[in-house]
């Protein structure tokens, strides 16, 4: 609130001196406006006062009428010139200040200083307002700034909320299709299920209905099938019947044929002997062996003696041998074997068999017992193994079975020698023959292997000439020197005819039978000759104290012949082969063999009986 006194007629200038006066010393920091201390722009400033109307300037204190400056609160009268101590002007800006006298300039100019302060007060209040008001700004801009990010992001977030939406809006559609069609599907699934049951029902009538047809036929069936089985009851008694009635007529078959094959044999001796020879390197036969082509049963070596004087013409000396059978040098495995396997077929029926092979050294003895590799060379071992299990199975459809057990043993030096040990040679045991309680022959520590079939056996064989050669490498040419002996124990059970068989069939390939004086023998070679020929010899005066029917036998005089003692005696079945080489210079072991084989052939052992219980 400014007052002006009519009165008080001073410049305008004079009034700004004042108010400057005031104004320097009081309201240095009122605002920012009035820090300019420049008096021009302080004129400025207060006329800029003055229009707010909140100053009257005194320029305009003449005009007859006072004037409302835009924005005054107030504007009064002003007083009549005269009228002392009377304001000419006063402005009430609604504080209700003390009215001061006209003269009462210093009070006046202190009020004013009073509303300046208060201005300044209030300015300095509004200043602090607007800082606030800036810092509360400021924040709000930052705020702001910050809104906008965010609401950015929101926008952002609104986007792929958007998308999502869209997303959804295409499952919600497909979802909406599909539940559309599952109302479809639904609707088929109760008519479907409307059918089924329709058709549940029906089977179930059908079911009732057939049922019933099956109780029907069934009855009918059964009763038919009961008659049926009451005819092939009856078949099956009858049958029954005949079976074992031709079981028993097989059985006594059997046995007949059993007689008669042991007549067959007995006629045909129990000692049997068969000539084989051996073919020329180059084939054929030499001019001093003939043989009888009519019966196969003779043969004739023929020696040329010349005239000493040279007066007399040569001489011709035959010697004449005949056997069961002489088998020429083409005559095939086959045909050999055919004559012995009725020998074998003995072995089956309980009958001990021997067969050994007898002959000087390269005379084909280990050729006729044990053949070659090839199916039409095979000996008389593994064709004998193979009928036996041949003979076995058959034997086994009326009620028979058997067991075998094999071992193969070598006699060299008079000392036995398993040659299916499997084990270290430094550990080879010894082996003793020995008698049972029962009579029978048995080589302690020698290996008896229980076999069920051809091949088992055929494995063995392959064994045992494996030791065999390696002694041969050993000791050159000992297989030569030393007899090896194949023995096939038989066991056979006829459980229910309450028949048991036991029997041997021992295949024998013996060592060489060289005389002493030919192979001039000495030290380790003489003492094999010595006992090669002596267990030989030996073997030739058991087979005649058996023809000879001496109380005492002389078995144990050599090992081979104590081995053998089971199969060379009355209840056995001997063949002896006397393999014969071509060759002339063999013509005094040839003739030797024969001789040696001769007397085996005029042997008549007694009649041989099964081992049957
Ligand atoms: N009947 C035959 N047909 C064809 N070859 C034969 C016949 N006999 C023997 N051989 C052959 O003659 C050779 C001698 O035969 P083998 O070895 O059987 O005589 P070995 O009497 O056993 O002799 P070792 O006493 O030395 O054992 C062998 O090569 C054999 O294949």
């Amino acid at each position: 609130m400014v007052y002006v006194h009519r009165a008080n007629r001073c410049s305008v200038k004079h009034l700004i001196t004042v108010l400057r006066g005031c104004l320097q010393s009081k309201c240095v920091t009122m605002s920012q406006h009035f820090k300019e201390s420049d008096e021009n722009t302080f004129s400025s400033h207060v006329e800029s006062l003055y229009s707010s109307a909140f100053i009257v300037p005194p320029f305009l204190f003449n005009t007859a009428k006072p004037l409302r400056a835009a924005g005054a609160a107030t504007v009064a009268a002003a007083p009549s010139r005269g009228q002392k101590d009377t304001p000419l002007l006063l402005c009430t800006g609604g504080t209700g200040a003390p009215k001061r006298n006209p003269w009462d300039l210093k009070g006046k100019v202190s009020d004013m200083e009073d509303k300046i302060r208060n201005y300044q007060t209030k300015v300095k209040s509004l200043n602090q307002e607007n800082e606030v008001l800036k810092d509360s700004m400021s924040q709000s801009q930052t705020k702001m700034v910050e809104v906008e990010t965010e609401l950015q992001k929101q926008r952002t977030k609104i986007r792929e909320y958007e998308k999502q939406l869209q997303v959804l809006a295409g499952i919600q559609e497909e979802l909406e299709k599909v539940l559309s069609d599952k109302n479809f599907l639904q609707k088929e699934l109760s008519n479907l299920e409307g059918k089924y049951k329709v058709m549940e029902t029906l089977r179930d009538s059908q079911e009732t209905e057939l049922q019933t047809l099956k109780l029907s036929v069934q009855e009918s069936t059964l009763a038919r099938l009961q008659a049926n089985l009451r005819d092939t009851e009856e078949e099956v008694r009858s049958l029954k019947d005949t079976v074992a009635q031709q079981k028993d007529e097989l059985y006594a078959g059997e046995m007949e044929r059993r007689r008669l094959h042991n007549t067959i044999q007995e006629l045909k001796g129990n000692i049997r002997v068969f000539c084989r020879v051996r073919p020329l390197v180059g084939g054929g036969l030499p001019k001093h062996i003939q043989l009888t082509a009519s019966d196969n049963k003779a043969i004739t070596l023929a020696k040329t003696e010349e005239s000493h004087t040279g007066k007399t013409a040569d001489t011709q000396k035959n010697y004449n041998f005949s056997f069961d059978r002489v088998f020429g040098p083409q005559c095939s495995q086959q045909e050999v074997f055919e004559e012995i396997s009725l020998l074998v077929q003995s072995a089956l029926d309980g009958y001990n068999v021997c067969c050994f092979a007898y002959g000087q050294t390269g005379s084909g003895k280990t050729y006729t017992m044990e053949g070659d590799e090839f199916d039409e060379t095979r000996g008389v071992i593994p064709r004998a193994v193979q009928q036996v299990f041949k003979a076995a199975g058959k034997l086994g459809e009326q009620g028979w079975e058997f067991t075998f057990t094999a071992s193969f043993v070598e006699i060299y030096n008079e000392t036995l020698r398993d040659l299916l040990y499997t084990g270290k040679a430094n550990k080879r045991p010894e082996h003793e023959i020995r008698k049972t309680a029962t009579n029978e022959v048995t080589i302690t520590n020698l290996t008896y292997e229980r076999v069920t079939n051809e091949d088992q056996v055929l494995g063995l064989i392959a064994l045992a000439n494996q030791n065999r050669s390696t002694a041969q490498t050993a000791q050159n040419d000992r297989s030569s020197r030393s007899h090896s002996v194949f023995q096939l124990d038989i066991e056979g059970v006829n459980a229910g005819r309450d028949v048991k068989c036991k029997s041997t069939l021992c295949l024998v390939d013996l060592a060489g039978s060289e005389r002493m004086v030919k192979s001039q023998s000495q030290g380790d070679r003489f003492k094999e000759m010595t006992a090669i020929n002596g267990s030989l010899s030996n073997l030739g005066i058991v087979i005649a104290a058996l023809a000879n029917k001496e109380s005492y036998v002389p078995y144990r005089n050599s090992k081979l012949t104590y081995l053998l003692q089971g199969c060379l005696g009355g209840n056995s079945k001997t063949l002896m082969f006397v393999n014969i080489a071509p060759e002339p210079d063999s013509f005094g072991e040839t003739l030797n063999s024969l001789r040696f084989a001769s007397k085996v052939n005029d042997c008549v052992i007694g009649t041989a009986t099964a081992n049957k219980k």
